[in-house]
């Protein structure tokens, strides 16, 4: 058992290095028992700065001399705050040793802080924002309709409320109930720690565990049956199966990603969901080649590329804050890739709508990789998507505020970032010679926002041309 703490401190060590999120470095760690070292990484990084504490106040390192912060903190937070140390001999029997001791930095710490439950040391966003999430599965419309699931979840004993009116509402739900979001339909909601993992809909593809945020981008771009679509950054294939989705498995999906490991985890999903009208590729997108007659037709592409993962609520950030020159430079380095990948993307001679996203906080990486896209090619301009949205984009450029970011404050959801570019037509084009930097123009609103009964609907909003 000596191998799950090693294991989990090594996973540590690569999450404060910023060498992946925590969920896939866990995923590919290969450690036999998933579950068990994922809930181990997670908890002691929600503890983290509370095992730091004991760590250093019962000099538990300066009389161990071999132990490591990191291995130290997993074996503390089993010892102290998970069901206790497991295997035998090793560390376990060096930690006993020190066992009364750190129960009594524990309980001090605790007087400290005028607490009497350990999950009350915890920092406020280590506590709410995991709190305030709920719980959202994508039913997947290849396999089931948004009805026949709401039927099955209500034999299951879950109480149906109806679709959401507002984002509030998303944030008010608990035990059984469940509700339709109030902007993806095919979103359900349900109260955070809802754990569908075993159940069967999942397993068969018929929902998909996915984030409301995340499955923003594949909604807004809104490709019509038949179109072909790029997704630029693909694997592990949420935003693909919600693609073929709308595309009703017509047309073609292109789907690109470097990581040979994710590529297979998609494959993997992709047949679970029924996805059929896909073609995957271990390539670079910036390779790929936007005159290839194979993709001539390409109106649409989805672009999620890597970033900084800032806004994921369970990478719990405040672990690596102390790495924050690197952070600087990686940070740098991440908006000078996602520069590139968007302006490919908009090389593509069809394309008509590009979807940009990142689950990052970050400025650099969000509204101002989208500014530098605008300004370095003219023939493309933002769409004002989800007006009713009213967590815009951070106000650095004059069409920011036709972005959308996410939050778990804000929007009960990670934090995210999507932009919609469209190409401008020929004449908006000529006429922006002649005007103003921000012209009222129609726009195409995903059908979910129109009339019930239109598939696109035209609808007058101020637009703002870069
Ligand atoms: C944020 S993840 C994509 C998540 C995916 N869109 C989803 O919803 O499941 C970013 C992905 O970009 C891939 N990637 C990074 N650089 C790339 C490149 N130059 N070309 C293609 N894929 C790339 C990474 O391997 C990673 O899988």
């Amino acid at each position: 058992m000596a191998g799950l703490y090693q294991t989990a401190a090594g996973l540590l060590e690569r999450a404060q290095r910023r060498q992946g999120a925590v969920k896939s470095l866990v995923y590919n760690s290969k450690y036999a028992n998933i579950k068990q070292l994922y809930a181990l990484v997670c908890e002691t990084l929600r503890y983290s700065d509370i095992l730091q504490e004991i760590i250093s106040s019962s000099k538990l390192l300066k009389e161990e001399k071999k132990l490591k912060m990191n291995l130290a903190k997993v074996l503390v937070y089993d010892l102290l705050f998970g069901k206790g140390l497991k295997g035998s001999g090793g560390w376990k029997a060096t930690l006993q040793k020190h066992h009364a001791r750190l129960q009594a930095e524990l309980a001090r710490l605790k007087i400290r802080r005028k607490v009497s439950r350990n999950e009350d040391l915890l920092a406020p966003v280590a506590k709410t924002a995991e709190a305030l999430l709920p719980r959202y599965a994508r039913v997947n419309t290849l396999k089931t309709s948004t009805d026949d699931v709401i039927d099955y979840f209500k034999r299951q004993g879950y109480t149906y409320l109806g679709q959401a009116s507002s984002v509030q509402e998303l944030g008010h739900l608990s035990g059984k109930q469940f509700l339709t979001d109030c902007h993806v339909p095919e979103l359900l909601v349900f109260s955070p720690r809802t754990d569908f993992h075993k159940d069967f809909l999942y397993r068969s593809g018929h929902i998909i565990l996915q984030d409301k945020a995340s499955s923003l981008p594949a909604f807004l771009l809104d490709p019509p049956s038949g179109s072909h679509v790029i997704d630029a950054c693909a694997a592990p294939g949420n935003k693909t199966s919600h693609l073929a989705a709308i595309l009703k498995n017509t047309g073609k999906i292109f789907a690109f990603d470097l990581d040979t490991k994710r590529l297979a985890t998609m494959s993997t999903l992709l047949l679970r969901a029924g996805v059929t009208c896909h073609e995957m590729a271990n390539q670079d997108f910036l390779q790929v080649e936007p005159c290839d007659p194979k993709y001539m037709n390409v109106t649409h592409i989805l672009l999620d590329p890597s970033c900084s993962g800032s806004g994921i609520v369970d990478r719990l950030n405040h672990l690596t804050n102390d790495e924050k020159s690197s952070c600087e430079e990686r940070l740098q380095a991440l908006a000078g890739f996602q520069q590139k990948m968007l302006s490919h993307a908009l090389s593509f001679p069809a394309v008509q709508r590009v979807v940009y996203s990142t689950c990052s906080l970050h400025q650099q990486e969000n509204e101002a990789v989208v500014k530098d896209a605008l300004e370095r090619n003219g023939t493309f301009r933002l769409v004002n998507v989800l007006p009713s949205w009213t967590h815009r984009g951070l106000d650095t450029f004059s069409g920011a505020v036709c972005t959308l970011r996410a939050s778990p404050a804000e929007t009960f959801t990670n934090g995210f970032f999507v932009a919609l570019l469209e190409r401008k037509s020929e004449g908006e084009e000529c006429r922006e010679t002649f005007s103003t930097s921000c012209n009222s123009v129609e726009v195409e609103l995903p059908y979910k926002l129109a009339a019930p009964s239109t598939k696109h609907k035209k609808r007058k909003v101020n637009m703002v041309s870069h």
